[in-house]
C-alpha cells in the first residue's frame, strides 16, 4: 500500500477550508488547516507535508511572500494556489517563478483533488535533471528549491557557514537554469582590493585612471547571458553597493571611464556567511539592496547539523583525492570513522576536503585512522597549544622579572623600579596590568 500524500492547506476562509479539509481528508489526503501565512509556514516546517495547497490571499502574507518564504522548507514538494478571479496574473507569475498550478475559484472541489493526483508523484519520483550534490534531508531540500528556482530568473541568496557549500550551490543552480551553456563567473568579493573592485565588476575604458593601459571587460560583461555569482557580498563597499543596486534595478551599466550604457544580461546569485540584517543595522550594508538581493533566499546548513552527510561525503573525497594521487584508495577505520563524526566542523565540508586530502598525501598504511585525519590530537597538550603571541611572550617576561626584583628587594617599590630602570608610577601600571597584587607587596611610605 502506498503512504497517504499529507497535505497542509493555508486558507483564512473558515467556510472554504472547512469543506475542504473533509473532502480531502475523504479522498485519503490528510490534511492540517493552516488560517494565515504564518501559522502555514510553521505547519510546513512541522508536518513536512507531500503537498501544499495555498489562497493567494491571507490575512498576514501574499502569495508571492508565501511562495518566497515556504521554499526553503518546500523543496520538490508541490504547491497548488487557488486564486480569485482578479488575481489570475499573480497566479501566473507564480507558476512562473516554480509554483505548480493554480485554481480560479470557484472551483469543483473534484477538480482540486485531480490536479493534486496529477502533481505529487512529480514530488515522489526521482528528481530529474544533473546530479545533485545533497546527501541528507536538509541538503536535499535546498537542492529542490533550486531545481525548482532553476529556470527562473530571481536573484538567490545563499546564506550559511563558510564552506558549508555555497558556491557548490550555485554551480548546481547554474547546471539546472536554461543559462547552463553560458558563462558561470564567479567573483569572491573578498579577494578584491576595495579601490579595485569597481573596475573589477563593471571593467574599465582605457586610460579611466593611471594604469588604465587598456579596456578592461568587468565580470559584469564577461558573465554575458550566464550567471554573476558574488561570493561575500557583505565585503562590497557601499560605494560598490550603490552600483550593484543600479546594476539590478535598471539592467544597465557602464564601465568605468566610460559612456556606453552596457546591458546587463546575466542572473545574480548572491552569498554570504555575514548575517546581512545585522549589518543593514550598523549601517556597513544597504537596505535596498538586501530587498534585492533577498527575493529567494536558501541556507545550507553547517555540517554539524547533517551528521549523515559526513561519512558519504569522506568517502567521496577520499575515493577523488587518491584517484588524483595515483595512489590506492585507503580505507577509512572504524575509529577514524568514530572521529569524524565526532568533531564538531567548524570550517564545515572545506575542513573535511583538507583533512581528508592531507590525510590522504600524508598517510603510509593502506587505512586511515584518527591521528591522520586529526594530528593534533596525537601531540602533548603543550604541543597542541595555540602558538603564544609575541605580547603575551613580552608580557610573561616582564612578569616574571618585575616579581624577582620585587623579590629581591623585599617588596620595596621605589627600589624594585630604580633596579628595573623605569619610574615608580610606571612599575604600579605595570603591576597593575600584569596582574601582580599590590597587596602581597610591602608598600613603603
Ligand atoms: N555537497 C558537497 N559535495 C561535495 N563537495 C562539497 C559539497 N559541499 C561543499 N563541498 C566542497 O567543500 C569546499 C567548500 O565549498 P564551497 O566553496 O562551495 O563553500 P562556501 O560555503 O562557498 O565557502 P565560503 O563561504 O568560504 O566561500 C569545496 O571544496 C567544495 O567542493
Amino acid at each position: 500500500m502506498t503512504e497517504p500524500v499529507r497535505v497542509v492547506l493555508i486558507e483564512d476562509d473558515p467556510i472554504m477550508g472547512e469543506s475542504l479539509v473533509q473532502r480531502l481528508t475523504l479522498e485519503g489526503f490528510p490534511t492540517v488547516w493552516a488560517k494565515t501565512g504564518a501559522e502555514g509556514l510553521a505547519a510546513l516546517r512541522r508536518e513536512r507535508p507531500d503537498a501544499v495547497i495555498s489562497d493567494i490571499k491571507l490575512p498576514d502574507l501574499s502569495g508571492e511572500e508565501v511562495f518566497r518564504r515556504a521554499l526553503p522548507e518546500l523543496g520538490g514538494v508541490p504547491i497548488l494556489f487557488i486564486t480569485a478571479f482578479g488575481e489570475i496574473e499573480q497566479a501566473v507569475r507564480l507558476v512562473r517563478a516554480g509554483a505548480d498550478d493554480y485554481l480560479t475559484k470557484p472551483f469543483p472541489i473534484g477538480r482540486l483533488v485531480e490536479r493534486l493526483k496529477r502533481v505529487t508523484p512529480r514530488a515522489r519520483a526521482a528528481v530529474a535533471g544533473p546530479a545533485g550534490f545533497a546527501r541528507s534531508d536538509a541538503t536535499r531540500r535546498v537542492e529542490q528549491a533550486l531545481r525548482r528556482v532553476g529556470p527562473i530568473d530571481s536573484t538567490v541568496l545563499l546564506t550559511g557557514e563558510t564552506g558549508t557549500g555555497k558556491e557548490v550551490a550555485a554551480r548546481f543552480l547554474h547546471a539546472v537554469s536554461d543559462r547552463a551553456d553560458k558563462p558561470f563567473v564567479a567573483v569572491n568579493c573578498a579577494a578584491i582590493p576595495p579601490e579595485l573592485m569597481d573596475s573589477q565588476v563593471f571593467g574599465h575604458e582605457r586610460g579611466a585612471f593611471t594604469g588604465a593601459q587598456a579596456r578592461h571587460i568587468g565580470f559584469a560583461e564577461q558573465a554575458e547571458d550566464g550567471m554573476l555569482f558574488l561570493d561575500e557580498v557583505a565585503e562590497l563597499p557601499l560605494a560598490v553597493q550603490a552600483k550593484l543596486l543600479r546594476l539590478l534595478q535598471e539592467r544597465s551599466f557602464t564601465r568605468v571611464g566610460g559612456t556606453q550604457l552596457l546591458e546587463f544580461r546575466a542572473r545574480v546569485v548572491c552569498a554570504t556567511n555575514a548575517d546581512l540584517t545585522e549589518m543593514i543595522r550598523r549601517g556597513g550594508f544597504r537596505e535596498d539592496l538586501y530587498y534585492r538581493i533577498h527575493v529567494i533566499a536558501l541556507t545550507l546548513p553547517p555540517l554539524r547539523d547533517r551528521r549523515e552527510e559526513i561519512l558519504p561525503l569522506a568517502a567521496g573525497f577520499v575515493a577523488e583525492i587518491a584517484a588524483r594521487f595515483g595512489r590506492p584508495e585507503p580505507r577509512i577505520g572504524d575509529s577514524a570513522r568514530l572521529a569524524l563524526l565526532d568533531h564538531p566542523w567548524p570550517g564545515n565540508v572545506r575542513e573535511l576536503r583538507n583533512r581528508i586530502e592531507r590525510a590522504v598525501a600524508l598517510g603510509e598504511g593502506d587505512g586511515l585512522e584518527p591521528a591522520d585525519l586529526f594530528p593534533e590530537l596525537g601531540l602533548t597538550a603543550a604541543e597542541a597549544a595555540p602558538v603564544a603571541s609575541l605580547s603575551e611572550v613580552r608580557d610573561e617576561a616582564e612578569r616574571r622579572h618585575i616579581l624577582a626584583a620585587l623579590d629581591q628587594t623585599g617588596g620595596q617599590i621605589a627600589r624594585a623600579a630604580s633596579q628595573l630602570g623605569v619610574s615608580r608610577t610606571t612599575l604600579w601600571e605595570k603591576m597593575r596590568r600584569l596582574g601582580i597584587d599590590r597587596k602581597t607587596m610591602e608598600d613603603e611610605p
